[in-house]
Order: C-alpha cells, then structure tokens, then sequence
C-alpha cells in the first residue's frame, strides 16, 4: 500500500516538474526579453540627449571615483556649463537626466503623475521608512492631506514664544565663544532639534531626556552614508554595503537617531493617555492661538510677505482654501494630531506609521534649517554692509529693548526676509530633487522626450545661478528679491523648498523659525566670516553644507545704531 503511495507521489512530482521548469524558464525568457527592450529604448531614447561619452556597463559612473564629495559639485557645475539645461548621464545602466531650465523643472514638479520620488531615496528606508519624504501613491497622499495643515499659519504662530525661547538659549550658549573663531553649524543644529521637539512634536524642555546635539551629529552622518551610496557604485548594492563599515556605522547611527524619536513618541502617548483619562483633549487650534499675539498691534495691518509673492505660483496645498482644510477646530500640532487620529482611528494612521511619520519630520525640519540658518550667519560675517542693513531694519522694529519677538515684527523684518531668500537661493539646503518617471514626458527644452524609467534630477543650485535670471548670480545680493525684480521672474526659477504637490510642507514653519532665530542672534552679536565667501567649500550633500566648516566669530552688540555706535 505504500508503495503505491509513494509511487504515486513521486509521479506527481516529477509531472510537476515537468510542467513547472518549462514555464519557469519561459518565464524568466520573457523577463528578460522585457528588460532588454526596455534597457534599449532607454538607452536609444537617452542617447538622443546631449552628455558626456558613456563607457560600456559603467556608463559615465567612473567620472565620480577618486572625487571627494566637495569636487563632486564642481565636477556637475562644469558639465552643466559645457552641456546646457538638459544632460544625460548613464550610472551602469541607470539613465540620469539633469534638468536646470525652469520650463522644463515646472513640467516635471507641477505634475500629479511625476510624484514619485527616485530608487536612490530607498537609502533612506531603514531610517525614515515610508515617511512623507519617500512613500507614494495613496499612502503620501493621505498622509499629506492629514499633515500639511499641522503647520498652518495660526498652528505656526502659536509656536512664537518657544522658536524665541530657544533663541534666546542660544544668544546664552554662543556667549563663551565671543571672540574665537568657532562652527556656527553645530549650534544651529542642536536648537532647530530642540525647537522641533517643542513645537511640531510637543515635548516640553522638562520631559526631554535625549541630547539634540547628539541626534543631530547622527544625522549628518548618516546623510554621509547616503550621499555615498548615491555616488559609489558598489555601495548601491545592498549586498555588498553591508560587507563595508558603513553598514556597522549605519546601524549605531540609527540606534541613536531612532532613539530620540522612539522616546518622544512613547513620552507624547503616554500624556494623551493619562489626559484623555481625565478628559483632557489635546488643545485646539483655537485653545492655541489663544495664548498667541495675533491680535497684537500691526499683527492684521500688511500681512502679505515676500513668500506670498514668490511662491503664489507654486501651486501646492500649503494655503489651505481649498478642501485640504480641515477647519480651525480640529487643526492641531503636528504630533499630537497623529496620535489623536491613531487612538481615534479617524485617519486611519497606525503607530508604526507615526513613526515613519515623526522621523521623517525630525529630519526635514532640523538639518534643512541648521544649514539655511549657518549659511546666513556666514555669509553676514563675509557682507558686513548687508549684515549692517540687517540691523538697522532690527533696532528700527525693537530699538534698544531686548523683548521678545512678536508676529506682527517678523512681517517688519522686509529686509532680514530678503536676505533669508537670497541665501536660500545661492546656497539652497536642498540642492538636488530627483524624481523616477513613470511616463514618458516632453519637455520644452528642444521638444526632448524624457522615457519612462529614467531619473530626473533637478538642480536647483544651478539654477538658482542662472543669468538668465539673475543678473550677477554670483554675487550675494539680496535685493534679487525686491518686489520689483521678483514680479517677471519665472516662478521655477526659485525652487529651495520645490513646487507643486511635493513641495516642502514646512516651508512656512522654517521661515518663521528663520526669522525669529536669526533676529534674535544678531540682536545680540555681530557676526564676522573668517572666510571670503569664494572659498566656501560646498558638499553637495543630501543637504548642502560646507565642508570647511561654517566658521565665524562673534561680538557682543550694544544695542544702539551702528552708525553712532
Ligand atoms: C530652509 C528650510 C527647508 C528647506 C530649504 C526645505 C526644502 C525642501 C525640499 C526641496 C523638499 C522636496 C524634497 C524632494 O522632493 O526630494 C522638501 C520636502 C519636505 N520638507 Fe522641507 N525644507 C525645509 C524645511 C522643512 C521643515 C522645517 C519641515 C518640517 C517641519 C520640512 C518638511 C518637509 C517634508 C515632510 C517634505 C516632504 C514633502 C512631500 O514629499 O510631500 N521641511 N523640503
């Protein structure tokens, strides 16, 4: 009998096989047949695109070996003037198009189909997940509807006294360094962690246990790690990366970073737990504008910023008239609204998703910052006569009193807002967005057909130096942004922050940080560049930096006019 059985089985066995190997093989025939046709359309449709000689199976890769992160920007500055708005470049079989002509930039962002962000931001994974930064489709689009109204203006405002309290802690911390030559950044870095963890995260000074400063050092590096796997072949392969120290380097940087965020989110739950036993809600935004000043004198009077007039044409989410918005009742801080919507199941939001969510912000809205807010103090301490409008519009606004800084000041602060924009736009933190098409596309450049399979990288340091735009690019010069000189301006031409559906949701939030911060600091300090500015060293990282450091010294002001002091 169980012969029989075994006799039996083993004959299904082998006409599964035989069945199974078959298809398998036809299968994997059609495969490849599918990737070859796609490869050569790529390659015959990208090679109709102007750019450098491609070797065979490395493409143009071998133009990165041997190059410092620092050559690197130099090396795509040069090809860029040598090729013009629209290159190609062949990582193995990777087609890479850069695109800097902004008619061409605005096809690309301002559309609902070429949302999807590029594989190379899958470095970002183990770390940020599927976070607002990387995840597509429905996931982003949910998740955005739910977040961007976390930071509307009235939820920002109500941020004011704590973006000016850390402000002040740092005026105290800066204060041994008067007189030596020290890195701004590191300073910046550890207060846009600290105020990000007071405001969209609602984590007050007394319940933070972790250091800023060390969750913001393990960021940079692991922005190195990334920024590596993006250039050297090999670590792009999992496999091999993880043979490399980077990988061991990785896993302790993520132990530090995840950390933080891990206990912030414990420590936030935790409260509304316990509140929500006693029947305590989270505030409102109306419990939240409360306590704000945006009914103080002045608050109501011109409103209208500079950004209004160089972003109307953005034409992204981040306005909110439009079915976006919530309604003032329900809008809250960023935090406390995903874990409100998790124990309510409103948005549909699990935890594991807030934590995608909170790491991703972490991120964004420190790094991006600390490194706007270090390029700012540097190139002041380089352009003394500008740093000395600065602070003239800052004794006109306060005069001698060291109070706080209010609403109704920052929309004084005209020229501190151009001097912001035009740093924004010389060093833009974020350098490169890359985006993977889905469909072919036509751009304006020469009707060049874009295929579907290819990465676009847009650079907007390059673009924010076009001549064509900006008379004298290379020349800090905030008056680029008088009203007069922005009204003709193509609205692609000025991008640090991206456009259309996937541009930056905190753009609002860094602006008023911005502004409160830096008012705050050169209230109290000259700042003065050891550096002429033409030996700033840029590493176009994942976030623009100076390799050299962002060095500068300080001296105390004395809070009265330059001119009579
Ligand atoms: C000067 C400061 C900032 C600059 C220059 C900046 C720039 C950008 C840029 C260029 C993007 C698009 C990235 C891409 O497509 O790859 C972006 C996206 C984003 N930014 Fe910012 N950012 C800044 C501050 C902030 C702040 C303060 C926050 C949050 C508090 C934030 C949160 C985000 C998020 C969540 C995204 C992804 C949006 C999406 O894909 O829907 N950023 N930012």
């Amino acid at each position: 009998m169980s012969n029989i059985v075994d006799d039996d089985v083993a004959y299904h066995y082998s006409t599964s096989r035989l069945v199974f190997y078959p298809l398998l093989l036809f299968a994997s025939g059609l495969w490849l047949l599918y990737r070859w046709q796609q490869q050569s359309r790529l390659f015959k449709m990208g090679n109709r695109l102007p750019g450098p000689m491609a070797l065979p199976l490395f493409g143009n890769a071998l133009l990165a070996v041997g190059k410092r992160p620092d050559d690197l920007v130099n090396v795509a500055l040069e090809y860029a003037d040598k090729y013009g708005t629209v290159i190609r470049g062949w990582l193995g079989s990777k087609l890479i198009i850069f695109l800097t002509d902004p008619d061409d930039i605005e096809v690309i962002l301002n559309s609902q189909i070429h949302i999807d962000k590029a594989s190379e931001y899958r470095f970002f994974k183990p770390w940020l997940g599927e976070g607002l930064l990387i995840s597509s489709g429905e996931k982003w689009r949910s998740h955005r509807k739910m977040i961007a109204p976390t930071f509307h203006i009235n939820v920002l405002k109500s941020f004011i006294p704590i973006f000016n309290q850390n402000s002040k802690n740092v005026v105290e911390k800066l204060k041994p360094e008067i007189g030596r030559v020290f890195d701004v950044h590191d300073y910046m870095s550890e207060a846009t962690v600290d105020i990000l963890l007071e405001t969209a995260m609602g984590i007050t000074k007394k319940t933070q246990t972790e250091s800023g400063f060390d969750y913001a050092m393990a960021v940079m590096k692991m922005c190195d790690i990334i920024h590596q796997r993006h250039y050297k072949l090999w670590l792009r392969f999992d496999a091999l990366f993880k043979l490399t120290s980077f990988y061991k380097q990785q896993i302790k940087l993520l132990n530090i970073i995840h950390s933080l965020t891990n206990k912030v989110i414990k420590s936030k739950q935790k409260v509304y737990l316990e509140n929500k036993a006693k029947g305590i809600t989270p505030p409102t935004l109306e419990e939240l504008t409360r306590s704000s000043d945006s009914h103080e004198p002045g608050a109501e009077g011109d409103t209208k910023t500079l950004a209004d007039q160089v972003f109307k044409g953005y034409r992204d989410d981040l306005d909110f008239n439009d079915e976006n918005d919530v309604g003032e009742k329900k809008r809250l801080a960023f935090l406390d609204l995903m874990i409100e919507s998790a124990q309510n199941g409103t948005n549909k939001i699990s935890d594991h998703e807030i934590k995608e969510e909170v790491d991703t912000i972490m991120f964004e809205g420190h790094d991006t910052t600390a490194a706007g807010s270090s390029f700012i103090l540097s190139l002041l301490g380089v352009h003394q006569d500008i740093q000395e409008k600065v602070y003239q519009e800052l004794y006109e606004i306060f005069g001698t009193s060291d109070r706080p800084v209010t609403f109704g000041d920052t929309l004084r602060m005209k020229y501190l807002e151009r001097v912001i924009f035009e740093s924004l736009r010389m060093y833009p933190p974020v350098p490169i967005i890359a985006r993977k098409l889905k469909r072919d596309v036509k751009i304006a450049t020469n009707n060049y057909v874009l295929p579907a399979g290819s990465t676009i990288v847009i650079g907007t340091l390059k673009l924010h130096r076009d001549p064509k735009y900006y008379k004298n690019p290379n020349v800090f010069n905030p008056d680029n942004f008088l009203p007069e000189n922005t009204q003709e301006r193509h609205y692609y031409s000025y991008i640090p922050f991206s456009a259309g559906p996937r541009s930056c949701v905190g753009r609002k939030y860094a602006l008023l940080k911005l502004k409160v911060l830096l008012a705050t600091i050169l209230r109290n300090y000259k700042t003065i560049s050891v550096v002429p500015e033409e030996e700033f060293k840029l590493q176009a990282d994942i976030i623009l930096k100076r390799s050299d450091g962002f060095r500068v010294r300080i001296e105390p002001r004395n809070r009265v006019p330059m001119s009579t002091a």
